[in-house]
């Protein structure tokens, strides 16, 4: 007997802008902030075991087994159901880790989506986003699958159709930590809150953008440079920057410009998650 293997995407995020509008008593901050889907990440490989086992191959440079998300959803995911099945994992890892476009919360979701769907564990999508919760803030969209206006610690989705440009994303050569950058005394915390139709009309910002090119040198170099094509702005806590273009090929004119020494990745912006859309497909 063959035993099929499910193969999905877990994609990048962008956050279009974020701001910090206070602090929870647990010191997790409050945020408004526009998520949207990149048709570029990760791809995920799940094949079925009867024995209840969970392997991963490979392993990421510097991450436990035990501690990579995409183990650790898989667990949750056992526990929550009851279930007594396993699975082998092969992971494809194509995006930067530490670039703030969501590459590890990506993968939990569909680790957590693509299981339940293999498994027929029959948990809701809102019961997902819940145990995504828990993994981390930037789970619960991932496992929606739909570009939202977010706001508490990001988990508080609204989904929002926007216009979905070709993006330039670049990678500066630095890994940045979520926890350090929100733990810097010199963040702002006290952006006035806006709503979507604010944003639509006169934009917004990166709150964490004064203390990351403050701490990285090269993200600020990498800023400098992109902001000579196009409008950079820089999603999450970083590292990764990004320009808005209508088109594939300006996208790619100014990324044939970048030296070559600099990693970069020219994709489409998705208001539906490309885990979504082939799931939908598939049902
Ligand atoms: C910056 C964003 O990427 C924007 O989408 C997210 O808010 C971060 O989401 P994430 O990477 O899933 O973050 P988590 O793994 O939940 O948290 C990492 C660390 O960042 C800090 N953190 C995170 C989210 C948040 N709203 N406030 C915080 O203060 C906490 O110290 C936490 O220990
Ligand atoms: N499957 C995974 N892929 C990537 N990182 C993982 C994974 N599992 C655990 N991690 C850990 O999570 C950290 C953050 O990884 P991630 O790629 O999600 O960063 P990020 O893009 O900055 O995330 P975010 O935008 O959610 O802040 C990594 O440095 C790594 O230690």
């Amino acid at each position: 007997m063959t035993t099929a293997t499910l193969s999905l995407p877990a994609p990048a995020k962008l956050n279009l802008f974020l701001h910090i509008t206070g602090r929870r008593a647990d010191g997790y901050h409050l945020l408004q902030t526009l998520f949207q889907f990149l048709d570029h990440g990760d791809t995920l490989h799940f094949t079925p075991r009867a024995d209840g086992q969970l392997h991963l191959q490979p392993e990421l440079p510097g991450v436990a087994t035990e501690d990579n998300l995409i183990i650790r959803a898989a667990r949750l995911l056992q526990q929550a159901s009851g279930t007594m099945q396993g699975a082998d994992i092969q992971l494809d890892k194509r995006l930067p880790m530490g670039g703030g476009i969501g590459g590890g919360s990506s993968d939990a979701a569909t680790t957590l989506v693509g299981l339940n769907h293999l498994w027929q564990t029959s948990l809701s999508l809102d019961q997902l986003a819940e145990l995504g919760l828990t993994l981390g803030a930037d789970v619960p969209v991932f496992v929606r699958g739909r570009a939202a206006w977010a706001e508490g610690v990001g988990e508080q989705l609204t989904p929002v159709e926007l216009d979905e440009p070709w993006y330039l994303v670049v990678v500066p050569p630095c890994q940045v930590s979520t926890a350090e950058i929100f733990s810097d005394e010199r963040l702002t915390r006290d952006t006035p809150a806006i709503t979507l139709a604010a944003f639509r009309e006169h934009g917004g910002r990166n709150d964490c953008l004064p203390v990351v090119t403050a701490r990285y040198t090269e993200i600020r170099n990498t800023l400098i440079l992109l902001n000579k094509f196009c409008e950079a702005k820089m999603t999450g806590t970083g590292s990764c920057l990004f320009g808005a273009f209508p088109n594939e090929r300006e996208a790619d004119k100014v990324r044939a410009r970048l030296p070559a020494t600099l990693q970069a990745f020219v994709a489409k912006g998705c208001n539906v998650s490309p885990l979504h859309a082939l799931l939908d497909k598939a049902t």
